[in-house]
C-alpha cells in the first residue's frame, strides 16, 4: 500500500505555511514533505509535526538566490564552500526533524557553459554530502526537473539522474523519481520504473500536463501504484501537485489507498 505524503509547499496553500501541518493531519495524512524548512527554527517545525502526529519524509537543500534564477548551488563551479555550507545546514535540519531523506538540489547550467564542469562539481559535492549524512543513516536523493518547470537545470531526464547516481556511486544516494517530470521528458513510465527501481529513493506524483491531482491527464496512476506495490516499493510518495481548487475537495482519488 503506497505511503502518501502531503506536499505542504503546494497543498493546503490557501493558508499560512505553519497552518498546513494541521490541515494535512485533519485530511488524514501521516507523512509530509515540502521544499524548504529554513525560514523556521527546526525545533518549531518538529513540535508541529509531533503535535499533529506527522512524520517529515523529505525536504530540499537550499536553492540559493531564486529571485535571480538560482535553483540549487551544489553543481555550480566556484560555489563549493556555499554549497557545502547548505549541505551542512540541511543535515542539521534533517537530524532535528528526524527526516530520513534530503533532496540535494543541483542547479541551473547557464547557456553556453560547460555542462561537464557542472556535473563534476555536483558529483564531488554530493559525495561530500554522502559522507556527512552516512553516520546519521540519512539518505540523499537527486531529482530531474523538466524544462517546463526549470529550463537548463543540470538534470533534465530520469536518465541524467540515473547517470549521476551511478557516477557518484554511494549507497545512500538515490533517485527522486517525480512522475510529472518523467512523463514530460521521458515517457515509458512503467519501463523506467522497473529499470531504475533499485535506485529509487523517493517518488513524487502529479497529473500531466496540468500538475493537478493524479486523477486526470495522461498518466494512469492506479496502474503505477499497483506496479510500485508489485515491485515492493517501501518508500514514500509525495503528492507534489497544485490542487484544482480547495485541497480537501480534490482528495477523492486518495480514498482507495487510505491506510487502514
Ligand atoms: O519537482 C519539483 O519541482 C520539486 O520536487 C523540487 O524539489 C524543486 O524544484
Ligand atoms: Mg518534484
Amino acid at each position: 500500500m503506497p505511503k502518501f505524503a502531503a506536499n505542504l509547499t503546494m497543498m493546503f496553500a490557501d493558508r499560512p505555511f505553519l497552518e498546513r501541518f494541521k490541515a494535512a493531519a485533519d485530511a488524514g495524512f501521516r507523512y509530509v514533505e515540502y521544499l524548504w524548512p529554513y525560514d523556521y527554527p527546526a525545533a518549531e517545525l518538529k513540535a508541529l509535526l509531533d503535535k499533529h502526529g506527522l512524520k517529515q519524509v523529505l525536504f530540499n537543500s537550499a536553492a540559493g538566490d531564486t529571485k535571480n534564477g538560482e535553483w540549487g548551488l551544489t553543481a555550480l563551479p566556484g560555489r563549493e564552500s556555499e554549497a557545502r555550507r547548505d549541505i551542512d545546514q540541511a543535515l542539521e535540519y534533517a537530524i532535528a526533524l528526524e527526516c530520513p531523506t534530503v533532496h540535494i538540489m543541483a542547479g541551473v547550467v547557464p547557456a553556453g557553459a560547460d555542462r561537464n564542469a557542472y556535473l563534476n562539481t555536483y558529483i564531488d559535492n554530493v559525495r561530500y554530502a554522502s559522507e556527512r549524512f552516512r553516520p546519521h543513516g540519512i539518505h540523499i536523493v537527486l531529482e530531474a526537473l523538466s524544462p517546463q518547470v526549470k529550463p537548463n537545470y543540470l538534470l533534465k531526464s530520469q536518465y541524467d539522474t540515473l547517470a549521476a547516481v551511478e557516477a557518484i556511486d554511494r549507497d545512500n544516494v538515490r533517485i527522486q523519481f517525480d512522475y510529472y517530470h518523467a512523463q514530460n521528458v521521458d515517457g515509458q513510465l512503467s519501463a523506467m520504473t522497473k529499470a531504475m527501481f533499485a535506485r529509487i529513493g523517493h517518488i513524487q506524483i502529479a497529473s500531466v500536463p496540468d500538475r493537478h491531482e493524479p486523477d486526470e491527464g495522461e498518466v494512469n496512476y492506479p496502474y503505477i501504484f499497483a506496479l510500485l506495490d508489485e515491485l515492493g516499493y517501501a518508500g514514500y510518495i509525495g503528492c507534489e501537485y497544485n490542487p484544482r481548487g480547495k485541497t480537501e475537495d480534490g482528495l477523492g482519488w486518495l480514498a482507495a489507498y487510505r491506510e487502514k
